[in-house]
């Protein structure tokens, strides 16, 4: 990776609420943060930090747009440093055939991505569990059906959240986070003073110089 990348590792040392918390003090602000809604939550693996490598895919019928894998394993390895691969599933009802299993898993393991997003399903998930790699998908699925990638490299929308490749995300259990790459060298700093600043709050709370009538007479705003 060139100097000027983003320190992926110390992101992912930071939970993605702490990184969203530590953007708000920068030129993001509150509403300019990008995320995934509800819709997808994680499958597998830890809190991931990387950079989006993106395709698309069918599945529900047969098609002749299909592009192969390789294309999609070239990416990866073009990033240079951590991926997160980030699949749309085009159908018009996704999720009727997985491109994540045991088997492009793995391989895509051997490729050492940190994570794999998808608005679509994914199978074999006890497989996926002990890949390495963090799975956030709208769940899991039976069948392969008539699965195929149809474009990598494209702009994709999953959950919301729209993603070029490039992107730096960061995700863990409450969701996928886009984080802009100006914006990414300040952010642990940033966590680190957010996080000191709310522990006092918490430590107050706990200890035995808190009162309700305490609470009350501070008139917070916030928490
Ligand atoms: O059949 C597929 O391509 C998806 C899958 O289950 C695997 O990769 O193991
Ligand atoms: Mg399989």
């Amino acid at each position: 990776m060139s100097p000027a990348a983003p320190d992926l590792a110390a992101l992912a040392r930071w939970d993605t609420p702490a990184l969203s918390n530590a953007l708000r003090r920068t030129d993001a602000g509150a509403d300019g943060q990008e995320y995934t809604d509800g819709s997808i939550h994680r499958v597998a693996g830890p809190t991931m930090a990387g950079i989006a490598v993106t395709a698309t895919m069918r599945a529900r019928r047969p098609g002749g747009d299909a592009v192969p894998v390789a294309e999609l394993h070239r990416a990866v390895l073009a990033v240079g440093g951590p991926a997160v691969v980030v699949v749309q599933d085009l159908d018009e009802e996704p999720g009727a055939g997985a491109f994540l299993g045991e088997v492009n898993g793995t391989l895509l393991a051997a490729l050492r991505i940190s994570g794999f997003v998808t608005n679509g399903r994914v199978r074999d998930v006890p497989d996926l569990q002990g890949m390495g790699f963090a799975v956030h998908a709208a769940g899991a699925c039976v069948a392969r059906a008539h699965m195929r990638l149809t474009a990598v490299g494209v702009p994709v929308r999953v959950a919301g959240l729209d993603v070029a490749p490039g992107d730096l995300l960061h995700g863990d259990g409450h969701g996928v986070l886009k984080i802009p790459a100006a914006a990414a060298p300040a952010l642990p700093a940033l966590a680190e003073a957010v996080r000191a600043e709310e522990q006092e709050v918490v430590s107050w709370a706990r200890s035995a110089d808190f009162t309700p009538e305490r609470l009350l007479a501070l008139k917070r705003v916030r928490h």
